[in-house]
């Protein structure tokens, strides 16, 4: 049976309403049951999907000024079905008509009290929808701040005290825009004035990116990655250009022994396989086995052979060593994410104020476990996609007062040496520099 784009938008978001799973998981779980699905209708999807999941704490306060009864009493079918439909209303050019009649033939089959119900507060939004009821920006910035932008307030909070009050609104503007896709030549494979030459014609708009000398920026790419030509090639790897700048922080040589200890699906792994011109040993650890598949099928297509995949707790497998092996050490340390909430949105919704202490728990250990694996003369970068100090700059700080052996360094030649602050600290924001947001540094062992 044909299931309609918004159908799969809804059994989505009800999906992540239930349980939280990561929602590009689940978004590719969902569009691999419907085959037959257009690709402009795939394309559909996905903006309703994650377009509703951005906003949902504006959409959910509209619902509570509208609704008499209670969010939280909602059906999760109905309430989700009101946060699309609205999202429609609001954030897209959908025309006000089509996004309440679509969403209320959603429940086709309810009873009419649903249909009716789902009905009213959409025509009612539709016609107050230039004076919503807002909170007043006076009252308490915090909460508007949180309600106007779409912030669990637990972050707001937090970002408020590390930006301030005259940054804070494009800080959390940037992290709602729709990020380009920025991919990293394969330079084992093709040179980037080459393959720009060849991706010109598919993306609207196409730039080099500023300080990563193989990064380059697409703009409203016609089709999916994997289908631009030089994908199945092996000519790029999709990755940000803060995560390429952390590969040449890294700065690894051919022929050079390199623990990557985190090294998820190898965006930095493969980077680091180029950088090596594919010569050498890099041993990529995860506990993933799902990321490391994708590593290993993304090491065959762009014709990478250096790299020796372990899925193991990194922490466990090489506690006992006791030999300090590695010239480099990459530990792109599992964290809050809170620096990739424009790529992924729904980390505002899956994070809790505890979890921020739990990851840097995590990544000292880590980094005290792993630290000592590092020959002397040798490097370990530490890299984090957060924007909290308590991951980033508080941790390493507080690392190096303990190990006066280690010493943060600009590698030579690294193409960003500005975005490095006095201490050595490598920072980015998306408000900044357009940019996901990553701390990262790289420490000399002496
Ligand atoms: C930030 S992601 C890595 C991203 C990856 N380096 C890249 O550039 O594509 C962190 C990864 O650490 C992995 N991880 C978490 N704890 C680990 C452990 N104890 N040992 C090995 N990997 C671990 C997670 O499964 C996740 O894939």
């Amino acid at each position: 049976m044909f299931t309609s784009a918004r159908e799969l938008a809804l059994r989505t978001l009800v999906r992540f309403e239930r349980d939280r799973p990561p929602l590009d998981e689940t978004l590719t779980r969902v569009l691999e049951q419907a085959p037959e699905l257009s690709s402009r209708d795939r394309n559909l999807v996905m903006e309703l999907v994650y377009g509703t999941i951005r906003y949902q704490a504006s959409l959910d306060w509209l619902i509570d000024a509208y609704s008499k009864k209670p969010r939280h009493r909602l059906d999760k079918e109905v309430l989700c079905g009101l946060r699309l439909g609205i999202y429609q209303i609001l954030y897209t050019r959908i025309p006000d008509r089509a996004a309440v009649n679509e969403t209320v033939s959603l429940f086709k089959g309810r009873p009419t009290y649903i249909t009716g119900f789902v009905n009213a507060i959409l025509r009612r939004l539709c016609r107050e929808k230039d004076h919503l009821p807002w909170p007043p920006k006076e009252r308490d910035f915090a909460l508007y701040l949180a309600v106007r932008y779409s912030y669990p307030t637990f972050l707001v909070r937090r970002w408020l005290n590390l930006v301030g009050e005259e940054e804070i609104e494009s800080l959390l503007a940037a992290g709602n825009e729709v990020p380009p896709l920025v991919i990293r030549t394969n330079t084992l494979r093709i040179n980037r004035d080459q393959l720009a030459l060849f991706l010109k014609k598919e993306a609207q708009e196409l730039n080099l990116c500023r300080y990563s000398p193989e990064g380059l920026i697409l703009r409203r790419p016609r089709g999916p990655v994997t289908k631009l030509t030089g994908y199945r090639q092996g000519w790029f790897q999709v990755q940000d250009e803060a995560s390429q700048l952390v590969g040449h922080l890294v700065a690894p040589e051919p022929g050079q022994k390199v623990l990557d200890a985190c090294a998820g699906v190898g965006g930095k792994t493969t980077h680091l396989a180029q950088l090596m011109k594919n010569q050498g040993q890099i041993q990529a650890f995860d506990i993933d086995k799902r990321r490391l598949r994708r590593l290993e099928e993304n090491l065959k297509r762009l014709g990478i052979s250096n790299v020796e995949i372990i899925s193991q707790d990194v922490t466990e497998a090489l506690r006992g060593l006791g030999a300090a092996i590695y010239d480099r050490i990459l530990i792109d340390a599992p964290c809050s994410g809170t620096g990739v909430i424009r790529r992924h949105p729904d980390i505002k919704w899956r994070r809790r104020p505890e979890d921020i202490k739990t990851m840097s728990q995590k990544q000292r250990g880590l980094l005290e476990t792993l630290s000592p694996l590092l020959k002397k003369g040798g490097v370990l970068v530490y890299a984090v996609c957060s924007l909290e100090p308590e991951e980033g700059e508080g941790l390493i700080e507080a690392f190096l007062k303990g190990h006066p052996e280690f010493s943060p360094i600009s590698p030579p030649g690294f193409p960003a040496p500005g975005l490095l602050d006095s201490q050595g600290f490598f920072r980015t924001f998306p408000h900044r520099q357009a940019m996901d947001g990553f701390f990262a540094v790289a420490l000399k062992k002496t």
